[in-house]
This record gives structure tokens, C-alpha cells and sequence, in this order.
């Protein structure tokens, strides 16, 4: 067994979130005082960034701006007599008439000179996008076109062929999720005689959309519910089993990976698995795959005849999935009422894509104030200096919203946060999302944004219907439950405003599959848009792959540290090692502190491993294992 003195088992992870400092308030040269431009800390200017150079923009050669201002000069900017804020909001409310969709940015004091700036850089990026609709290949370090617009509109897809791929997928994704649903696909041991469970094991772009729409959108009891396994922690993974008890028979497992080889993705497939093999049942029966074609994980479900298998398209980036099966699959099985199940259907996903499709229509209009997309990312820039100086703090004030938030996080973040744009230059760029709801987070930290540090705007979500016709009821006189919710809402937007802090509004109907869809495709178009003003390649993620290969290493040594401790373990006498022992025996005496980690891990999860001493004190430690196992083999 293993035991290790002290606190060893007591490690957490560091914070999720990495905050870069903000720029220091220097003053920003307008054109007229080019003269002056002054150096940032990263070497970087950011008003003098070249337009995007997707596929084969024009390059024109940087000019001065003053497409910003520095912080105190913009606060002194904000306009505050409430008529002329009025005549603002009036001007810029763009409304989408057949979303019931509103956009308002007159709470975001972007100047007639700041607009008339951006209007060249917004053309060329209005260019970039309808060059990237057309099929260019618009992830050059990829080599890879970018199409989730074709997913909602297959006639834009630049050949029959994948035009046709769309269509297809989206033909089986409605026949087999009916077939689900009616039970004549059944789960083959099951007394339930159907499928009664939803388990999605994906992570990222597999796994955040499908989540962001059940919570969004699924009925309160549906008779297949969904859970899903986003992560490697054994403990959750367990926990999610756990909840399905008898009903795993009766759970239709669905493994998400564009790749198919993410390694979470991997193991929680192994583990839910294990859990099919001691229950005594066939995963083969139950299991789906969604991948791309010849992926490890196509080629397992494949050779072990799995119930179904739908493509992921190399031209879908995971984070930009939400429309292809990654989505529409899970979404469509997510039925109504259990007393109707004959004729019942689930999350309604055409309406989905016609929602998103309206929303990409309107959002390749050129005229600015026109289009909702470019005006979401003419606002971040404006607020956040073009150099994501702010975070963006997401509010919807809708339960139902809570996960878009953290949708958004995955789709801005990886979309956005790059090391160098287009042409090399080092910008360390990106935009902070993060957010829950309201009111609820006025109740946690909206004190800090009201009085704290100015280092954010705000995007309020704001959804008029507040519940379905004839529920509704007057808790005081002539003031609903609802109504106490838009007032939290609009209150806190008038309460950040009047301390200087920006934001937008956008306003839909009600929570439908159709809303959801413009949602979607609205902050997927603005993402895009802003990736163009800033020069950056929103659709490649490289950073990720350097934690992914540490994680790889992480795991090469600690089979190596325990192949060394195998050895001296079997010797007779056992002979316990120090750390800068296994080190050295490890050729890895710079690896020290992570061969410490290894084994206070190991020693938390009686894995046979024994460490003597005091690991308060590391240098103290010595260390063997309880058993030898000659035939052992850990590399
Ligand atoms: O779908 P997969 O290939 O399993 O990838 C899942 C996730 O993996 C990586 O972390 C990428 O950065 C994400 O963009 C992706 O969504």
C-alpha cells in the first residue's frame, strides 16, 4: 500500500484563467501626431496592424491610427444626458426582424473617428470572409478551408461533393435519431426495450456546444437524457456511471473527437468501456462514434462494429462544430415527453441551422451599422484597444444560457488568443471571455465590476419571453418574477454604465433552437471578423499542442521513474532511493521537481508505491516499492 507522510496528496491545479497585464495608459497618437508612436511592451503597435491576409487579400502598408484611445481619455469619451444616450441607442439598434434578434451597442463610446477608421480594415475583412466562404483556405498553417457556414447553407459548399456530404450526414443524423426515438433501434439488453440515456464523452469543441444546447434547449423531462464525460478525472467519470446505474443498459454512448485521438476523449471511452464489460454488456451495441473518416477512433468503432458512425469534416474546426453531427446528433436525440414517444421528435436541429443561416445572411452585408457580426466585433476592438486590453464579461439573464459563457470561452479564446498574426510579428493576442448569469452573478462579483479594477465590458444576453404563455403570475401587484429579472438586468447595465464601464446588449425572443442557431453563427461570424482586423489566424490552436506534448512527456517519465524503482525494489535488500538518485538514474537531474510530483501522485493512489520521510521536506524522501515485479515492463 502506499502511504507518504505530510500533505502530499494535497496538490491542486494552478487557476484556469491567465490574465496578461494590462497595456499601461500611454498616450495613443491620432494620425494627425504620427510622429510619436510609442513602443508597447511587446514591441507590438497595435493600431498599425495590417489587414487580414486570408487567402490573397491586397496588402497595403500600415498607416498611424487612432482606431483607440487610451482608457481615461475613452471614459472622458462617454457620453452620459440620457437623451442624446437615447438618440445613440436609437441610431445604432440593429434589429433582425425574422430572429427577433436586437443588437445594442450605444452603451460602447466608439467615435465617428474611430468608425471612420475601421471602415477600410472592416471591408478587407468583409473581403476575407466571403473569400472564405468561397473556399479559399483560410487556416494557412493547416492548409485547411473553414466552412461551418456550408454546414447551415450546403448550396455555399465550393463543390457538389461536399455539398453532398453535408446533406447526407444531416439525412442520417435525422433518420437514425428517429429510429432512436421511436425504439426501433433498441439497446439489446435493456427492460426498458429502448434507449433511455444520452452519455457524450468528447472534450472542447466535442463536447462544449452539445452541452451549451442541452442546457439551452432540452425539455425538462426528456425521456433520453444526456450526460457527458468532458475530462480524464477518474473520480467524474465514475460519478457519471455512477448516475446511470441499471440504466446503462438502456444508455446510448456517443464518443466525440474531430481527431480521434484526443487523449481524454481516449480514456473515458476505456473507462465507460470497463463499466459496459463488468456489467455484462456489448458496448459495440450501444456505442457511436463521430470522427473523422480513418481516425483511430473511426477505425475502432469500425472494426468493432459499432452502431453507427458520422463523419466530422476536416474543413470543421471542433470549436465551429456546434451545426455538424458533433451538434445536431446529441441535439436531435434530446426528445420531448415520453407519453408521445411515437410521434415525438428532439431539439428541433432544422430549426437550428435555419436560425444560424439567417443570422450568416445577414451578416454578409458590408455595410457596417448593417451587419450585427461586424458591429459585435467593431465593439470588442473598440473596447478592448485591439489588443484585448478588457476581458468580455458574458451575462445572459437566463438560466437556460448559463453554459454560453463558457461556449463562447472555447470559441473567442483558441479562436483569438495567438502568439504571432499572419505574418509572423510576435502579438500575443486574444480576448478574455468569462461569465455565468444574471442575476446571479450580480450576487458574486458585479461589486468588483461596478467599483473594482476597469479591466472589462460587459455582454448582456437579455430574453424577453420570460416563460411560456399562461405560467406566468403577478407576485406583487403588477410585477412578475420576470419582471424582477429584467430590472436586475437593465439596472446593472445603467449601474456599470454610469461608472464608465461599456457594453452591448443583445436581445432575442425566447430560447428556441432557431435563437440559438443566430447565437451561434452570430459570435462565430464576429469571431471571424475580429481575427481579420487583428491580422490572426482564428482557426489553428498551437498553443494547445504544447501542453498536450508536456502532458506526453509527464507521462514518458513517470513510466521511466518507475521502471528505475521496479529495479531497486527487486534488489535484496530493496534499496530505497532518494529523488536525486532516481533523477540521475533517470538521466533527468533537471526534472527533479516533477519526479517529486510523480511520486507524491503515485504515493496518493495506492499504487504499491512507498516514500518514506517527511514530504514536507523533499530532499528528506526515500523511496521503493512495496512490491517487485520482475516481469514488469514500463516503457
Ligand atoms: O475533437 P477532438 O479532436 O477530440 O479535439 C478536442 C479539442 O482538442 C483540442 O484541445 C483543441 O484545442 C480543441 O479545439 C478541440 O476541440
Amino acid at each position: 500500500m502506499a502511504s507518504i507522510s505530510g500533505v502530499c496528496s494535497s496538490y491542486s491545479s494552478s487557476a484556469l484563467r491567465h490574465r496578461r497585464p494590462l497595456l499601461p495608459p500611454k498616450p495613443i497618437p491620432s494620425s494627425r501626431h504620427a510622429a510619436a508612436i510609442p513602443i508597447f511592451p511587446s514591441g507590438r503597435l497595435p493600431h498599425l496592424r495590417p489587414p487580414c491576409s486570408i487567402a490573397d487579400l491586397p496588402r497595403s502598408p500600415s498607416t498611424t491610427s487612432s482606431a483607440s484611445l487610451p482608457p481615461e481619455k475613452k471614459t472622458l469619451g462617454i457620453e452620459k444626458d440620457p437623451i442624446k444616450l437615447w438618440r445613440r441607442y436609437v441610431d445604432w439598434l440593429y434589429q433582425h426582424k425574422e430572429l427577433g434578434l436586437f443588437l445594442d451597442v450605444s452603451r460602447i463610446a466608439f467615435t465617428d473617428e474611430f468608425l471612420a477608421e475601421m471602415e477600410p480594415r472592416l471591408q478587407k475583412a468583409f473581403h476575407a470572409m466571403q473569400e472564405l466562404e468561397k473556399g479559399a483556405i483560410a487556416n494557412p498553417d493547416e492548409g485547411r478551408m473553414v466552412g461551418h457556414y456550408w454546414l447551415r447553407d450546403p448550396k455555399l459548399a465550393p463543390n457538389s461533393f461536399l455539398r453532398l456530404q453535408i446533406e447526407n450526414t444531416l439525412d442520417a443524423i435525422c433518420k437514425f435519431a428517429d429510429d432512436i426515438i421511436s425504439a426501433k433501434i433498441k439497446p439489446p439488453s435493456s427492460p426498458a426495450g429502448r434507449f433511455t440515456q444520452i452519455l457524450s464523452v468528447g472534450i472542447g469543441g466535442s463536447s462544449l456546444g452539445p452541452q451549451f444546447v442541452a442546457e439551452a434547449l432540452a425539455p425538462d423531462n426528456p425521456p433520453l437524457k444526456i450526460r457527458f464525460i468532458d475530462n480524464t478525472d477518474p473520480a467524474g467519470i465514475d460519478h457519471q456511471i455512477a448516475q446511470l446505474g441499471p440504466e446503462l443498459a438502456s444508455t446510448l454512448v456517443i464518443v466525440i473527437s474531430k481527431s480521434g485521438g484526443t487523449p481524454e476523449t481516449r480514456n473515458g471511452l476505456l473507462e465507460v468501456q470497463k463499466a459496459f464489460r463488468e456489467a455484462g454488456l456489448d458496448f459495440s451495441k450501444q456505442g457511436v462514434a463521430i470522427t473523422q473518416q480513418n481516425s483511430l477512433l473511426d477505425n475502432a468503432a469500425r472494426i468493432e462494429g459499432w452502431l453507427a458512425r458520422f463523419p466530422m469534416f476536416d474543413w470543421v474546426g471542433g470549436r465551429t462544430s456546434e451545426m455538424s453531427a458533433v451538434g445536431l446528433l446529441p441535439a436531435s436525440l434530446q426528445a420531448c415527453s415520453s407519453l408521445i414517444i411515437l410521434r415525438c421528435q428532439g431539439i428541433d436541429i432544422k430549426e437550428m441551422l435555419v436560425g444560424a443561416s439567417l443570422m450568416d445572411e445577414a451578416n454578409r452585408t458590408t455595410v457596417v451599422r448593417n451587419n450585427p457580426a461586424a458591429l459585435l466585433a467593431l465593439c470588442w476592438y473598440w473596447a478592448s484597444d485591439g489588443v484585448g486590453s478588457k476581458d468580455m464579461v458574458v451575462l445572459p439573464y437566463k438560466d437556460s444560457l448559463l453554459l454560453f459563457s463558457r461556449y463562447l470561452q472555447q470559441l473567442v479564446m483558441e479562436s483569438l488568443g495567438k502568439e504571432f498574426d499572419l505574418d509572423g510579428n510576435r502579438v500575443n493576442q486574444g480576448i478574455t471571455v468569462y461569465g455565468n448569469k444574471g442575476s446571479t452573478d450580480q450576487h458574486a462579483y458585479i461589486q468588483q465590476l461596478r467599483e473594482g479594477v476597469h479591466n472589462f465590458f460587459v455582454t448582456f444576453i437579455e430574453v424577453l419571453r420570460d416563460r411560456p404563455p399562461g405560467h406566468d403570475w403577478e407576485l406583487e401587484p403588477g410585477v412578475t418574477c420576470g419582471d424582477y429579472l429584467f430590472g436586475m438586468l437593465q439596472g446593472t447595465r445603467s449601474a456599470l454604465y454610469a461608472n464608465d464601464r461599456e457594453s452591448i446588449t443583445v436581445t432575442v425572443q425566447e430560447v428556441t433552437p432557431r435563437s440559438v442557431g443566430a447565437l451561434v453563427a452570430l459570435y462565430e461570424r464576429a469571431v471571424g471578423i475580429y481575427a481579420c482586423l487583428i491580422n490572426i489566424n482564428a482557426y489553428h490552436q498551437p498553443g494547445v499542442e504544447a501542453g498536450k506534448k508536456a502532458a506526453g512527456d509527464v507521462l514518458a517519465l513517470q513510466k521511466r521513474v518507475l521502471s528505475i524503482l521496479n529495479e531497486a525494489s527487486c534488489k535484496e535488500p530493496v534499496e530505497p532511493l532518494t529523488l536525486d538518485e532516481i533523477a540521475e538514474r533517470c538521466h533527468a537531474p533537471e526534472q527533479i521537481e516533477m519526479i517529486y510530483k510523480i511520486i507524491a501522485h503515485v504515493a496518493a493512489n495506492d499504487r504499491a508505491l512507498i516514500a518514506e520521510g517527511n514530504c514536507g521536506s523533499p530532499r528528506s524522501i526515500k523511496v521503493f516499492l512495496g512490491e517487485c515485479n520482475v516481469d514488469e515492463l514500463y516503457d
